[in-house]
């Protein structure tokens, strides 16, 4: 039998090393279940081609080795073929399970909606991997498989590569990392597609063909569609040669955090604020580094470069000052000490002060309450007046709204602006910016006609986004 870092077919060996389990009574929860307390293996089944394969690669294993598996699928409830696929996936399990195999199906239906302005894509993974984690738990696994493969591996190490990212960005997905007592694991990603495709022909499975795959809203759909042929054929081995990267990139950015940590512990002040003479002492490299980690560990999250870059050029001069992180926070100088302030929701008016309005053209803000990003740029017409930014604020889009397009035109509902320009519906949920009860600017249809700048007056023009333009590097996929 195959080892699973051989892929498709994991030993007894690889097995006890994942799941910690060295003998069958040890389980850590009580399953909701009748079957027997035998030790549990989790496969996330979205029932696509590579995660079917996965499953039934790893019942078979499991049967061998005497553990049970559970099959994880999460509903999202945002396409309306997806009760279609519930029932095929409880029509395969049923079979499987038929035929004698240890396995078990779970289906979690998300109830929730995306908020007005997220990204879908983010929010159903964030929201698929919390159930995923919550219904392990209740399974009482501590290993869980995701079907990434090398191609996927690949594809996430260029997408982060376009968006700026550093070393923890381009390490893109770990092939295991524990979460909160689980094992999230990718047995595959060194697999290539191929191999899979090969694997589900010989064991004539079936599965689904999710249509968002194929979505060009979506960017990694653009570069699997569009640039991954191309590239292949003029570099074959590329898929490989960013599978090193990956791997590369993932050892760089423990160094780098590995001495992040050991800098930090000399730059601590007693009230857990960075002490700015210590920190200035530092090379800039490790500055930029043991900011980053300090930020992460005060709970900011992930940094954006162009933060990172204003501190290292501001800090140096600075005896006192603010430095909005995000809408939730904000960075202080006071004495020497650099500190994070959370911003709670009585006083948020200072966050919003602060991130808006803005006082520079080229800048790219967070907005307030979760409601995105702006990019602004000064041009010479058809612009909004910096005049009207004064007192302005931006707000979710509400129902009723209307808005005209030019001086001489009726005004109409967004929605009907939106389809007669063929506005693509992502860029409708993002928020609409007012100036008390006259609407100035929308998404996808610019400066409603009677808050345009008059001809030699000082305007910009704004682009809305539901991500950070550089977003941060995610780790989990
Ligand atoms: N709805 C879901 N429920 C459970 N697990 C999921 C779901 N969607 C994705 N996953 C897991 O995350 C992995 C990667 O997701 P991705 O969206 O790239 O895959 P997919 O195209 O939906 O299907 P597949 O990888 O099975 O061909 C999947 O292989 C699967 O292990």
């Amino acid at each position: 039998m195959r080892c699973a870092r051989c892929l498709i077919w994991p030993c007894r060996s690889c097995w006890s090393a994942a799941t910690n389990v060295s003998s069958p009574t040890v389980a850590s929860t009580t399953p909701p279940t009748a079957e027997p307390r035998r030790p549990c293996v989790a496969v996330a089944l979205s029932g696509g081609r590579d995660s079917t394969a996965l499953c039934h690669a790893t019942v078979r294993a499991a049967q061998a080795l005497g553990l049970r598996v559970v099959a994880l699928h999460v509903h999202h409830g945002l396409q309306p073929e997806a009760d279609d696929w519930v029932r095929h996936l409880q029509r395969q399990c049923g079979r499987w399970r038929r035929a004698g195999w240890p396995l078990r199906l779970r289906v979690a239906r998300l109830t929730q909606r995306p908020p007005a302005g997220a990204s879908i894509e983010a929010w159903a993974r964030q929201q698929r991997h919390q159930m995923l984690a919550r219904l392990a738990a209740e399974e009482g696994a501590t290993l869980l498989l995701l079907a990434h493969h090398a191609q996927d591996q690949a594809e996430t190490v260029l997408l982060q590569a376009l968006r700026g990212a550093g070393a923890a960005g381009l390490a893109a997905m770990p092939a295991s990392v524990v979460r909160g007592g689980l094992t999230w694991a990718r047995p595959w990603l060194a697999c290539s597609p191929d191999a899979i495709d090969h694997y589900v022909d010989r064991h004539g499975l079936s599965h689904i063909e999710d249509p968002s795959n194929r979505d060009p809203r979506f960017e990694r759909n653009r570069l699997r569609v569009q640039v991954w042929p191309g590239l292949l054929a003029a570099f074959p081995d590329a898929e490989q040669a960013l599978g090193t990267v990956a791997r590369q990139a993932w050892q760089a950015a423990e160094l780098i955090d590995e001495v992040a940590a050991a800098d930090l512990a000399t730059l601590r002040s007693p009230s857990d604020g960075l002490d700015q003479r210590a920190w200035l002492a530092l090379s800039p490299a490790r500055q930029r580094a043991s900011l980053r980690r300090w930020l992460k560990e005060q709970g900011a999250g992930q940094a954006s470069e162009r933060f990172i870059e204003r501190l290292l050029s501001e800090l140096p001069r600075a005896r006192s000052g603010r430095w909005p992180v995000d809408a939730l926070c904000e960075l202080r100088l006071y004495r020497g000490t650099l500190r994070l302030a959370r911003l709670t929701p009585g006083n948020t008016a200072a966050t919003d002060t602060a991130l808006w309005p803005p006082t520079a053209p080229t800048a790219c803000l967070v907005l307030p309450s979760g409601l995105g990003w702006v990019q602004l740029r000064a041009v010479e017409e058809g612009g909004l007046p910096w005049s009207r930014l004064a007192g302005s604020t931006w707000r979710p889009r509400g129902g009723g709204e209307r808005f005209s397009l030019g001086p001489d035109r009726p005004a109409r509902s967004l929605k009907q602006q939106f389809q007669a320009l063929g506005v693509p519906a992502w860029q409708r949920q993002g928020p609409l910016l007012w100036s008390g009860e006259q609407l100035l600017w929308v998404p996808g249809l610019g400066v409603e006609a009677r808050a345009r700048a008059a001809a030699g007056e000082p305007q910009l023009s704004l682009r809305w986004s539901a991500e950070a333009p550089d977003a941060a590097a995610q780790q989990l996929e």
